[in-house]
């Protein structure tokens, strides 16, 4: 993409959420303007956490924004699926005391989905709860993980197991830091924006199966408009359902599926958005096995998918009680009772409890694995 003068008046939308709300901004050039960062820091104390990926990328033009008579520090966390734990957001807290920080510090999250999550984790949990800025550089991280508040860290048994529900103060997103990112990460987020228009925007699913080929291409005018409608129903989801009581769980088509094959093969072995897009595939799959979806519609979920670079197959050698095991762990479930998103049309999904056991284990002993 290229980079525009920092003067260009950004997109903004706001997350509403009852009397509080904060601003998505999403532009180019936003990450080394003081304007967007400075007037969402609590106090004078600001830490900038990032990883060792991000920081040589991006932390110089983070740091430019924030003025001298700040008390600004920097971490650098390894990178990778497989470092969000605890481990690691006791490393924020440890930084965090060393430097003597107060409860009106600012943790500015610097990075993808899992500097993300685990800074909003940090920052939920130090000194009961401190501001925290989300500024994301990955496609998945600007579509989805920034915006909402969901943070936590991954356990051995089940992905995001530990965490807690902590909003951001704001969402600052630079789409000039696409420009860096591999190809393999662009084809992970665009599985969430996919995820968007079967879950609630048939249109935009339309647009999308037309744009693929120019987001993957990075062209900066389609990027900016599928961040920027994946941002606005992202919003309007969880304003209407902060802590996923009902209709956030929308929010999980595919993940189900894909959380199950992201534990199952040790995290980072399938990236969240190729799991995603596997699971969405298998989503419309069972939906259309249990009589909701139309074969034609599942082929053009499929065809998105793969136009992506997305899977669509389940991992070689995943059982079906490897992936029932995993499933009766997932937080939507409802005592013993397993809740699926399934599709009832493209752009309407609902969730389900009621999918007879059997059949989902006959379709997962039929669903194509990897060669
Ligand atoms: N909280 C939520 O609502 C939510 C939503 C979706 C996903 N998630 C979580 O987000 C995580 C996945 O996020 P992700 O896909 O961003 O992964 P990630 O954070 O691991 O980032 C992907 C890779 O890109 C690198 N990177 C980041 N920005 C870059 C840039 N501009 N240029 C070059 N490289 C860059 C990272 O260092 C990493 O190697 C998962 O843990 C998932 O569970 C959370
Ligand atoms: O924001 C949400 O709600 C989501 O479900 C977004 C998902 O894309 C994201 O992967 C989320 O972290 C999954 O949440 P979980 O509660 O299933 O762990
Ligand atoms: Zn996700």
């Amino acid at each position: 993409m290229s980079a525009s003068s920092a003067s260009e008046s950004p997109c903004r939308l706001q997350v509403a959420l009852g009397s509080r709300s904060y601003p998505i901004h999403i532009g180019p050039g936003l990450l080394g303007d003081p304007q967007w960062l400075t007037p969402h820091l609590a106090g004078r104390q600001v830490m900038i956490v990032t990883n060792e990926t991000v920081a040589p990328l991006y932390l110089e033009r983070c740091r430019a924004a924030l003025s001298e008579d700040l008390e600004v520090r920097e971490l650098v966390l390894p990178d990778g699926e497989a470092t969000k734990s605890l481990e690691q957001v006791s490393r924020i807290w440890d930084a965090l005391l060393e430097a003597g920080f107060n409860r009106r510090c600012t943790l500015v999250a610097l990075g993808g989905g899992v500097i993300g999550d685990m800074v909003g984790f940090a920052a939920a949990c130090y000194q009961r709860g401190v501001a925290f800025v989300q500024v994301p550089t990955t496609l998945l991280a600007q579509v989805d993980s920034s915006v909402g508040g969901k943070t936590g860290v991954n356990h051995p048994l089940g992905k995001n197991m530990i965490g807690a529900f902590w909003q951001p103060r704001a969402v600052l997103v630079d789409t000039d830091t696409l420009a860096t990112l591999p190809e393999r990460e662009l084809s992970a987020g665009l599985a969430e924006v996919i995820k968007y228009g079967l879950i609630r925007d048939a249109g935009f699913l339309a647009w999308l199966e037309t744009a693929i080929p120019s987001l993957r291409a990075l062209d900066a005018t389609s990027l900016t408009q599928a961040i920027e409608r994946s941002c606005a129903i992202k919003a309007d989801i969880v304003a209407a359902d902060e802590t996923e009581q009902g209709v956030r769980a929308l929010l999980n088509l595919g993940h189900t599926f894909g959380h199950a094959i992201e534990a199952h093969q040790g995290y980072g072995a399938w990236l969240h958005g190729e799991a995603v897009g596997a699971g969405m595939a298998m989503a419309a799959e069972f939906s259309a096995r249990l009589g909701w979806l139309s074969m034609a519609d599942v082929e053009r979920v499929r065809e998105i998918i793969a136009a992506a670079g997305l899977p669509l197959a389940a991992p070689a050698g995943m059982t079906v009680d490897d992936f029932l095991a995993r499933m009766r762990l997932d937080k939507k479930n409802v005592d013993s009772r397993l809740r699926l998103v399934l599709l009832h049309a493209l752009g309407d999904a609902c969730i389900h409890d009621d999918a007879p056991p059997e059949s989902l284990a006959a379709f997962l002993e039929d669903y194509p694995r990897q060669a």
